[in-house]
């Protein structure tokens, strides 16, 4: 399997060297060369797979000859092993047709986890197999940056430097990544929102020379790998509806912010999973539903909201979906990507906002309405949703069908973010790991937000 850029001026490149480039060299963003075409009789056999061994399996689609197979078997069970619950990713049953997919049982209680165990490990192992020097760039709007802190604090060989936006992640997120204090972990609080600081690292990726004299990788789902591993969960939650005993088609909704997650659904649908909707879910920064529904996609006013890790307005992987709508077009991404730079907008109407809408249902869900979904959980269910988790049950909710069964994506613990809870009066109790933070020191480096006031800081830490 070689990978491409969406943009088109990369020549083709496997798997290692995708990891390792992370954004695409020419701004764009990689891409397998293929989809890979998965037939009844694969998913029968994956049906009864750990989730371990299923992510294996996922995997050797992609990454060509580059890592063996029983590698591939190694990494996936010791990344999976540091998961609090056995089948890493469970589906719990609500009711008649209601599920939650629960991501959070990582080390830090985020679906991030999932994906970013196995990229920690992934890095160790091409580190070690190729003598790459892995210094790693990252954004974070509070789960990311925990997640991958987690996954590579204290590896040999491994740097890391997370940009999180001052003050806008919850004291639960701002504890996991601060009061890490392995010394190859630098966090930098940049004053601003997520959007900045995803802004600066992908023009300093961008900025080629010095992302390879810093040898800078991405953690972010900018990163194919990432998209990847969390194709893995779409497949694993359908086998277990399955084995639950549910026959009605299955849709998943995705609490949205930088458009990695669904679009790994997206891309889990297109491997021939049968999916019957993905619907988006966001809150009120709300730029992907009114993609969807209207068309447009231009940013808003940024508000921050109870789900502070899905306040963003540019949506990284939307890259990666315009190049699959428009028939893996990459003369026309780029152009489409030029214009948004341009003039901030892109409008779709016609056949191609059909497809759209055909690929995705979407709903924005208010600030009060997301309380609301998660006070309605906990009278009628007894389940506490975390705030984001909680769009996407708003969503579910919103555009029901009859007949189908809704499996709603659980991104986080809600003790993550236990400020929105407390608004209802809901008892929380924070699980010990989470407990033991708020006794820690925390160690961070307040940054504007600008290039070269990141650059500076990169600069001594990397050299
Ligand atoms: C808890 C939580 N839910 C949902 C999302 C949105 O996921 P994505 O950015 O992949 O759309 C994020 C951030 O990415 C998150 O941290
Ligand atoms: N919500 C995310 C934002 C970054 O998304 P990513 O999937 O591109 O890493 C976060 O928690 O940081």
């Amino acid at each position: 399997m070689k990978y491409m850029s969406t943009r088109g001026q990369v020549p083709p490149i496997g798997f290692t060297e995708a990891v390792l480039m992370g954004l695409a060299d020419d701004g764009g963003l990689l891409v397998p060369e293929h989809i890979p075409q998965l037939d009844g009789a694969i998913l029968k056999q994956w049906q009864n797979l750990s989730y371990p061994e299923l992510a294996a399996e996922v995997f050797s689609l992609f990454t060509g000859d580059d890592i063996p197979r029983e590698d591939l078997k190694q990494l996936a069970e010791n990344s999976y092993a540091t998961f609090r619950h056995e089948d890493v990713t469970p589906v719990r049953k609500l009711d008649d047709r209601r599920y939650v997919l629960e991501l959070f049982h990582g080390p830090t209680f985020a679906f991030k986890d999932v994906a970013l165990q196995f990229l920690g490990n992934l890095y160790s192992y091409i580190s070690q197999k190729t003598n790459s020097i892995i210094h790693i760039l990252g954004a974070t709007s509070g789960d990311t940056g925990a997640s991958a802190i987690e996954g590579v604090r204290g590896k040999a060989g491994i740097r890391i430097c997370i940009l999180h936006p001052h003050q806008r992640v919850s004291k639960v997120q701002e504890l996991q990544m601060t009061t890490v204090d392995d010394e190859n972990v630098l966090n930098l609080a940049v004053k601003g929102t997520f959007d900045d600081c995803q802004r600066i690292i992908k023009e300093l990726f961008a900025d080629v020379p010095f992302k390879q004299q810093y040898h800078l990788r991405a953690i972010n789902s900018i990163n194919i790998a990432r998209v990847l591993a969390q194709t893995v969960y779409y497949f694993y939650a359908y086998f277990q509806l399955r084995k639950q005993g549910e026959e009605a088609p299955v849709s998943f909704s995705v609490p949205t912010g930088n458009f990695g997650d669904i679009f790994a659904g997206y891309l889990a649908k297109r491997m021939g999973l049968p999916v019957q909707r993905l619907i988006l879910a966001t809150n009120e920064n709300n730029i992907l539903a009114r993609f969807v529904n209207e068309g447009v996609y231009e940013p808003g006013s940024f508000r921050e909201t109870y789900s502070p890790s899905m306040d963003i307005q540019v949506a990284s992987n939307f890259e990666r979906y315009l190049f699959y709508l428009y028939g893996e077009d990459s003369r026309q991404t780029a152009e489409w990507m030029e214009q948004f730079k341009r003039e901030g907008r892109i409008a779709v109407a016609g056949e191609k906002l059909d497809q759209v809408q055909r690929d995705f249902a979407a709903y924005s869900v208010g600030n009060e309405e997301c309380l609301d979904a998660i006070s309605a959980y906990h009278a009628q269910y007894a389940y506490l949703l975390d705030p984001h988790t909680a769009c996407g049950a708003a969503a579910a909710d919103k555009l029901a069908q009859d007949g189908e069964a809704a499996v709603v994506l659980s991104t986080a613990h809600p003790a993550k973010f236990n400020e929105a809870i407390e608004r209802r009066g809901l008892p929380q109790t924070f699980p010990d790991p989470i407990q033991a933070l708020f006794d820690k020191p925390q160690r961070q480096t307040v940054v504007d937000s600008t290039n070269e006031e990141v650059k500076k800081q990169l600069v001594s830490f990397f050299q």
